[in-house]
């Protein structure tokens, strides 16, 4: 049940100005907000938390209409560091339907004091973004990263791991004048079919991120859905995803990440879900291989499916590896530097509509530090990888966010 009320709301100001203003309204007072555009939306979200405490949360969120109403952004693994997250819903802001505001009971018992403070707030001022108290992590050379591709590729042909995905991170100076918002508002236009966010909250930073990849939804129609999304080439002026051939390395990476999902469907021991492909997507300036997986939630006896699902699939081998564990290990013990929320996962659940939760994979992204960007890829490697190509598929990756650091 949600327990947020729909209240009119009709300042004198420019829709995209009262955004801005919402979101000055969270970060001047230190609190947590997070903005998203779901794939193929016309337009944006914004949930705004008053109390910051009640954001740190142990276990990944609970997805039925009966969970709390919010924004779920978790790290790749859980420490200090990099808190696992839930901002509960207090505002939530639609720009499909600026004329309203939902806001929870202790929101609506605060109204006449935030409105006080928002028509207080100043329209043009820099914005005081959170900034992450964790150091920047120092970002691989070519022949660094190449070197881990190594090591991975020697893990697996010693059985260790059959599958381990690594990853870097990369410095990149901020252009003048550089706009967190308008950054956001351009990778909406860059990229329509990918899950576009911009979340600051206080421990966490800012993340700006477009990412393609689903990890647990529950959609309107009562369907559980989930993704296997590995395997990527470049998309060349001359290649559609019909005509595209993919190579026997990237099936079989592919193949490990779906495999590793109906395993998960098994422990549950589910047997009807339907899957289809893998097809040829493209995601920005690349393709992937996709196989889609759905379960329709009112035709089995699984009331929790979608909960138990997003707690045995993160991570995904599509972030991690197989097995999960000594893939895992591996990383921690060769990667060199803390993902963070990269390639954790992060959306709404129950907002606005009960019984709906869209959990995305945080890949394609980047932390916000306050005269620079860290940007951040990784690829599949499997016992056929070549060190040069997996750097070259990481310069790629980097792109796709990249795109928007331009003067
Ligand atoms: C790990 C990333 O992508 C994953 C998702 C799609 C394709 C992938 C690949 O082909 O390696 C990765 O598994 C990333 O973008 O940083």
């Amino acid at each position: 049940m949600s327990s947020l009320q729909r209240i009119a709301w009709r300042p004198q100001l420019p829709v995209a100005d009262r955004l801005r203003r919402l979101v000055a309204l969270a970060l001047t007072s230190g609190r947590p907000v997070a903005l998203w555009r779901l794939p193929g939306a016309q337009h944006p979200r914004l949930c705004l938390s008053l109390k910051v405490d009640a954001a740190y949360v142990g276990l990944p969120p609970a997805l039925e209409s009966t969970a709390p109403a919010g924004f779920a952004f978790f790290p790749f693994r859980d420490s200090d560091h990099n808190p696992p997250l839930f901002f509960p819903a207090d505002l939530f802001f639609d720009l499909a339907r600026p004329e309203e505001i939902l806001v929870s009971p202790s929101a609506a018992a605060r109204l006449p004091e935030l409105r006080q403070r928002f028509a207080a707030l100043p329209t043009a001022t820099e914005l005081p973004w959170h900034v992450s108290q964790q150091p920047i992590p120092t970002p691989a050379s070519q022949a660094q990263y190449e070197a881990l591709v190594a090591a991975g590729v020697d893990a697996i042909a010693s059985g260790t791991v059959q599958k381990v995905v690594s990853s870097r991170a990369v410095r990149r100076q901020l252009p003048s004048n550089f706009d967190a918002l308008e950054a956001f508002e351009e990778l909406q236009e860059r990229y329509p079919n990918a899950f576009v966010s911009l979340v600051s909250a206080p421990g966490v930073g800012t993340w700006l991120g477009a990412t393609p990849e689903v990890l647990a939804e529950i959609t309107e129609d009562h369907v559980f859905r989930t993704m296997a999304l590995a395997g990527t080439q470049p998309l060349l002026p001359n290649l559609t995803p019909a005509t595209a051939a993919w190579a026997h390395k990237d099936l079989e990476e592919h193949a490990m990440v779906a495999r590793y999902i109906v395993n998960c469907f098994k422990q549950l021991r589910l047997r009807e879900y339907d899957e289809r492909g893998p097809r040829t997507v493209v995601a920005g300036q690349l393709l992937h291989l996709r196989t889609d997986f759905a379960v329709h939630l009112d035709q089995v006896p699984f009331p929790t499916l979608g909960t138990d699902m997003l707690r045995l699939l993160h991570p995904t081998p599509a972030v991690g590896g197989v097995p999960k564990q000594p893939a895992l290990d591996f990383l921690r013990r060769h990667e060199g530097y803390d993902r963070a929320y990269y390639a954790g996962f992060l959306g709404p659940v129950n907002l606005p509509d009960v019984g709906v939760a869209r959990l995305y994979v945080n890949l394609r992204c980047l932390q916000l530090r306050p005269q620079e960007a860290i940007l951040y890829a990784g690829t599949g490697l499997t016992i056929d990888s070549d060190p040069a190509r997996e750097w070259q598929e990481t310069e790629l990756k980097l792109r796709t966010v990249g795109a928007i650091l331009h003067e």
